[in-house]
């Protein structure tokens, strides 16, 4: 089994409060892995240590075989790195085919000059075209982002992702303020992604962890509760106490 993302004894401290806490972490290359936990385990500070914009304070990270610790966030992205975030961060002026368009260029290095180089820019067009073909949101893309319907944005972000072709994808609450009818179908387009691209990513739904997540990992206070595939997870008595409570779903 190969391994696309590794993390040994990451933590991060903020003055003495200790948000991430030696956390072992390994992401197989074509996983589909689910990080929950209650509100301030420190989820999202997890996915912020491994793509840069949060400074570790101990511990290392290990991309596709390269110690990617030290490194700023743009250069992790070169690497393979992509995310979205867990409120939108679109601009609701562009359409979809523009925003991809321009991440597309962003990845080519082609963002300051794209005007002056139409052959280029013409690939790039195409390349967003199929990217958003491919998610389903062909139909949409010459539509201001701000009109389309929120489950339709957060596909187009994850539009945007690929366009830096990650290897690596993490993805913060893909679901967040979506109404539950259309999470699933947000869900089923991720799940169509290429098996060659590894998905972390952080969900609440139980009911969406155990159908979209092969694996699942269970992080509170900081660090890692238990981990194992969702029926695993779902039956682990430590786990139903501290956060799964009696619901079974969200919590
Ligand atoms: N910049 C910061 N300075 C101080 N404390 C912080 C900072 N960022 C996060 N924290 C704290 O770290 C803890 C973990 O936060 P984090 O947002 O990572 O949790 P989470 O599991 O993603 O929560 P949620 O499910 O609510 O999004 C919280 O107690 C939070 O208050």
């Amino acid at each position: 089994m190969s391994i696309a993302l590794t993390t040994a004894g990451l933590s991060k401290n903020y003055g003495a409060l200790q948000v991430t806490r030696a956390v072992d972490f390994s992401l197989p290359v074509g996983a589909r892995h689910a990080l929950i936990g209650p509100n301030g385990a420190g989820k999202t500070t997890f996915i912020n240590l491994l793509t840069g914009t949060v400074p570790a304070t101990s511990g290392s990270i290990t991309l596709l075989g390269e110690d990617i610790t030290g490194q700023r966030p743009d250069q992790r992205v070169k690497r393979g790195l992509a995310r979205t975030f867990q409120v939108t961060s679109l601009f609701p002026e562009l359409t979809p085919m523009q925003s991809v368009t321009l991440a597309v260029c962003e990845r080519l290095g082609l963002t300051a000059r794209w005007y002056k180089r139409t052959g280029e820019h013409r690939a790039a067009l195409d390349e967003a075209a199929e990217i958003l073909a491919r998610l389903h949101l062909g139909h949409v893309g010459h539509l201001l982002t701000r009109t389309l319907p929120y489950g339709q944005q957060r596909i187009v972000e994850v539009a945007v992702a690929l366009a830096l072709r990650p290897r690596v994808l993490l993805l913060d609450e893909p679901a967040a303020g979506i109404p539950s009818g259309e999470s699933a179908e947000l869900f089923e387009v991720i799940a169509e992604l290429p098996e060659d691209i590894s998905l972390l990513f952080i969900e609440h739904d139980m009911h969406l962890v155990s159908r979209f997540a092969s694996r699942v990992t269970v992080l509170v206070a900081g660090g890692i509760l238990a981990e194992g595939t969702p029926a695993e997870i779902m039956a682990n008595p430590e786990v139903r106490t501290v956060y799964l409570g009696n619901s079974e779903g969200h919590a």
